[in-house]
């Protein structure tokens, strides 16, 4: 007998430090102090974000990601987290796109993902050990910098859910999302 499939319709949440803070970091210079350097003439961000790479002899590296959209309505088959080390997605093109969410845990729980929109000027940084889905451009061979861990050990846990439980994420609650983001 084929358990039933729970289906959920996933809500896209505009991406804010407060609601995002048990998954990481949110870089936005939109919400962050600064103080001034190099003689008045530059404005500093300072540490939005910090990089965890260090556990089992690894090392921070910068790479640059360049995405595909997937096909919306998506239905999330799978998560991952990085179990060593944070992940930083910083948008270098300046697009919408899309961030799922787990909270940590030993699998991720289909009933606790969230969908967040950046607004595009918006970077997050995956804490360690948080579930998330593999970057979600929403605009096609849109770019990231990313910054996160090269070293020993296995750094990449995925779980595939089951057939009988179907996440879906749609598109037509973005404008929502970014309307209350614009408001
Ligand atoms: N696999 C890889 O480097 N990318 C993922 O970690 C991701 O979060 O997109
Ligand atoms: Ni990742």
């Amino acid at each position: 007998m084929q358990p039933a499939t729970t289906v959920r319709q996933l809500t896209i949440e505009p991406l804010t430090k407060e609601a995002f803070q048990s998954f990481g970091d949110v870089i936005d210079k939109g919400a962050s102090d600064y103080f001034m350097i190099n003689n008045g003439s530059t404005r500093r961000y300072h540490s939005l974000a910090e990089v965890d790479v260090a556990d089992e002899g690894g090392k921070p590296i910068i790479s640059i990601f360049q995405a595909t959209p997937l096909q919306y309505p998506l239905t999330v088959k799978m998560m991952e987290r990085h179990p060593l080390g944070s992940q930083a997605f910083i948008p270098l093109l300046g697009n919408q796109y899309l961030i799922l969410v787990a909270p940590k845990g030993d699998k991720p729980d289909p009933n606790a993902l969230r969908a967040f929109l950046s607004n595009g000027k918006q970077g997050v940084n995956y804490h360690k050990g948080v579930w998330h889905h593999p970057v979600l451009a929403l605009s096609d061979q849109d770019q990231f910098l990313i910054v996160d861990r090269a070293g020993e050990g296995n750094n990449c846990d995925e779980v595939y859910f089951t057939d009988d439980v179907q996440v879906d994420l749609a598109l037509d609650s973005l404008e929502q999302a970014a309307l209350t983001e614009a408001l």
